[in-house]
């Protein structure tokens, strides 16, 4: 398993011109490994997960996800096969958790599993993974509270763990421990680190916060839509 995008470029409309958000970008993010992008504002970090995460189409570039049942260009997929790679394929955490307002916080995640999760997975397998994830997070005694009984450190959490209860072979992450304080944090970027490393999901991870890069399996600086690699990817099989 793996994500590779190569050559990516991305422009946004700009008055008459075209403002280029991503110049180029190849990388590589091997199954089992966690690549953290960090750099300045408007950088063009938040372009790349959009463009891995099929939220966004490339100009020009391949966004290639290698999974056991395949090999896919995402940048071609049409509205509808993206919207299926999303749920089957894909966690994606941004920082507004976009919870649905009537469910609670594990019914959040059982309908997840509905949507995209393994055809044959039994109500009480995906109940228990379910719990074993909100415990992972957390918050085992929150399953039953609805996202405006929640804090908002509580509610990213649930996001989380919504995120990796179909075993994404793809995890796109945007700032998962801003809204927590660094204990909670650190839980978090394990859990994150776990499920790449044991469930061999490609992840990418945009971050400001330096805490934790020494965990991450390879690091990359944005600047101005250009990527430079600042740790090596270490590759695991
Ligand atoms: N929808 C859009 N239309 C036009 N320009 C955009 C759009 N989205 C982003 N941009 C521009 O593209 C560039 C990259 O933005 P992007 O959001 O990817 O940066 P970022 O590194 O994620 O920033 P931040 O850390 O502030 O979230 C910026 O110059 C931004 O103003």
């Amino acid at each position: 398993m793996a994500l590779t995008l190569t050559d990516v470029t991305l422009t946004y409309p700009d008055g008459a011109d075209r403002l280029t958000a991503l110049d180029r970008v190849t990388l590589h993010v091997p199954g089992g490994t966690i690549a953290a992008v960090t750099g300045p504002s408007g950088s063009g970090k938040s372009s790349l997960l959009a463009v891995a995460a099929t939220l966004i189409r490339p100009d020009s570039g391949t966004v290639v996800l290698d999974t056991a049942s395949g090999t896919t260009d995402l940048a071609t997929l049409s509205r509808r096969a993206a919207a299926t790679a999303r749920r089957t394929s894909m966690g994606i955490v941004f920082q507004q958790p976009n919870l649905i307002p009537a469910l609670t916080a594990i019914e959040q995640l059982k309908v997840t599993a509905h949507l995209g999760g393994p055809k044959r997975a039994t109500r009480s397998a995906t109940s228990t993974r379910a719990k074993e994830l909100l415990a992972a997070v957390g918050l085992t005694e929150h399953a039953h509270k609805r996202p405006a009984q929640l804090s908002g450190g509580q509610r990213q959490r649930v996001n989380i763990a919504r995120a990796l209860m179909n075993d994404p072979a793809l995890l796109v992450v945007d700032e998962p421990t801003s809204a927590l304080d660094s204990e909670r944090g650190a839980a978090i970027i394990d859990l994150i680190t776990t499920i790449a490393h044991d469930h061999h999901a490609s992840t990418i991870l945009v971050t400001h916060d330096p805490t934790h890069l020494h965990r991450m399996d390879a690091v990359y600086s944005m600047t101005d839509g250009t990527l430079m690699t600042l740790k090596v990817p270490s590759e695991v099989s």
